[in-house]
């Protein structure tokens, strides 16, 4: 039985930590050095956390080095599984006969008792697992494959200084953290709280973080320094859900993104959707085909998670794509 999230008695929760955390590594002698055509990214297309890694794999242009493996866009009865629709294969292309990650999962560990999460990057030379945790993947991508790519988009040829500079690591650190703790997770503190306290706890910081990077976000066109960061990486996906998902299915009731109270921060999820400042379409093409799965995706896990029921999903109307987002040109 996969370990899940872990429910406390006041009805919040703690998420587990990630169990694979091995690194790519350009260093001589590295375990997993950088080399092309080796490793596969296991994502869902509706995960946020997922979503980071895809983003970065695009910005990065790692298409052809990492392959791209997509699970069904809506979890089933044992996690993650492979379904032949909406863009998943019938079977992992890995391991054919495989049909949920839990059995890719315990292929490698038949006692592991962890969660059988999305993003998960395999090996596919020695078959194991590297790593699944995306805030160490969106890391690995953003520098150790820089040998394998173009001259233009490696760190060192950013006039800012690149993703996550030596010199902004700091300011990084300390807005990723916020952001985890209020948005990025804070959105399933909320939405998936068993009880009223631990949810009314947890909306009124989650949309004082919004208001703070609105304000924030009226003074620069990124978070961190001049050019897209990390920071930036790490809050988008949250921000592009919010009111597709979070408002409607998650319970963050309390005010839209799109309905003029965040207009900066509106500002700065549109350019990114409609690639204005050309980072290449990684957040578009990541985003877009995607979007209309979003509510239903998260009605499904909050029935899952919350009521761990199979009751019937309702899965809540969200308004049209062009009016959540519209176009904003450079
Ligand atoms: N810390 C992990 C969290 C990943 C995570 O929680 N993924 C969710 C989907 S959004 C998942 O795969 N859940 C499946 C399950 O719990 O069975 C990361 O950031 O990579």
């Amino acid at each position: 039985m996969s370990k899940g999230l872990i429910y406390h008695k006041d009805g919040s929760f703690t998420r587990p930590d990630t169990d694979y955390r091995s690194f790519i590594s350009r260093e001589p002698g590295a375990e997993f050095p950088p080399e092309a055509g080796r490793y596969a990214l296991y994502i869902s297309p509706g995960c946020p956390w997922a979503h980071r890694t895809m983003i970065m794999r695009k910005l990065k242009g790692l298409e052809d080095i990492i392959e791209l493996i997509q699970v069904h866009p809506y979890l089933g009865q044992d996690g993650w599984y492979f379904s032949g629709e909406m863009g998943s294969p019938p079977e992992d292309p890995l391991h054919p006969g495989f049909t949920t990650l839990k059995q890719l999962y315990l292929s490698n560990d038949p006692n592991f008792s962890g969660r059988y999460t999305v993003p998960l990057l395999w090996d596919k030379k020695t078959d194991r697992p590297v790593n699944n945790e995306s805030s160490e993947l969106i890391v690995m991508f953003a520098t150790e494959f820089d040998g394998l790519i173009p001259e233009h988009l490696r760190e060192s040829s950013k006039p800012d200084g690149g993703l996550y500079p030596a010199n902004l690591k700091a300011e990084i650190d300390a807005i990723n953290k916020t952001v985890y703790d209020t948005l990025n997770n804070g959105v399933y503190k909320v939405g998936f709280a068993r009880s009223q306290e631990s949810y009314e706890e947890n909306i009124g910081p989650l949309f004082e973080t919004l208001r703070e990077l609105d304000t924030w976000l009226s003074k620069t066109p990124y978070l961190v320094g001049n050019g897209l960061t990390l920071a930036d990486i790490r809050l988008y996906p949250t921000i592009a859900r919010f009111d597709a998902a979070y408002n409607t299915a998650m319970l963050c009731t309390l005010d839209t993104i799109r309905g003029g109270n965040y207009p900066n921060l509106h500002r700065w999820l549109r350019r990114l959707f409609w690639n204005a400042d050309k980072h290449g379409n990684a957040f578009y093409d990541t985003t877009a085909p995607w979007l209309h799965y979003y509510p239903g995706g998260y009605a499904d896990s909050r029935r899952r998670i919350v009521f761990n029921a199979d009751i019937p999903l309702i899965i809540p109307k969200a308004p049209d794509v062009e009016i959540l987002i519209p176009k904003l040109e450079g």
